[in-house]
């Protein structure tokens, strides 16, 4: 009688595991068709007005990451992930070092690419002309010209005054 009434029960869960996995497997069939065949395209601006920490879209590497309920989760914080907002944020990721696992992480935050043709161009870094050593390098010549001149100025001025005062006597 027991048995009567558990044998339903187990085929009920088994149904449901078989449910969810199957689920599951077609959730992660979706996310690597986006991936690889049909990935939604996104434009800066769009992206950009993700910049909340209920509502945080990330750019990295060309893809776009929707990683919102990743926020308090993130060992680094969700202040470093709002600041990368708004921008292409690949160099700050890269710059921490972030490791193979969290890398496979953001597969599950994955949601489109960017479109390239949408991100303002970078400003590149024009590097001083002159050493940083050495900045300006003309008013090292003047104060070598003034080393020269100062003494002569100055034995010009002894002779002139030494004349003078010889013309007293
Ligand atoms: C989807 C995107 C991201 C994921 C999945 C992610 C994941 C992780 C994980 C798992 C860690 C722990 C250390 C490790 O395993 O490497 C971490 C640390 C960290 N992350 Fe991220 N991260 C993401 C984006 C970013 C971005 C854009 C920044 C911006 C700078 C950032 C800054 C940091 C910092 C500062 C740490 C702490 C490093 C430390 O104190 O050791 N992360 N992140």
């Amino acid at each position: 009688m027991a048995n009567f009434h558990h044998q339903p029960q187990i085929e009920e869960i088994l149904t449901q595991s078989q449910f969810i996995s199957h689920s599951e497997s077609t959730n992660n069939q979706k996310v690597k068709k986006q991936m690889a065949s049909d990935p939604k395209l996104h434009t800066f601006d769009e992206v950009s007005k993700h910049n909340k920490t209920k509502d945080c879209w990330l750019i990295l590497s060309g893809k776009v990451y929707d990683v919102t309920p990743f926020m308090e989760d993130h060992p680094g914080g969700d202040e470093v992930l709002l600041s990368a907002t708004g921008k292409d944020a690949t160099n700050d990721f890269e710059d921490v070092g972030h490791s193979d696992s969290a890398r496979e992480m953001m597969d599950k935050y994955y949601i489109g690419e960017i479109d390239s043709s949408t991100v303002p161009l970078k400003r590149s870094y024009v590097p001083p002309e002159q050493s940083q050593y050495n900045p300006d390098k003309t008013s090292e010549f003047v104060i070598k010209i003034l080393q020269f001149l100062v003494p002569l100025l100055i034995l010009g001025l002894a002779f002139v005054v030494r004349n003078y005062t010889k013309k007293e006597e």
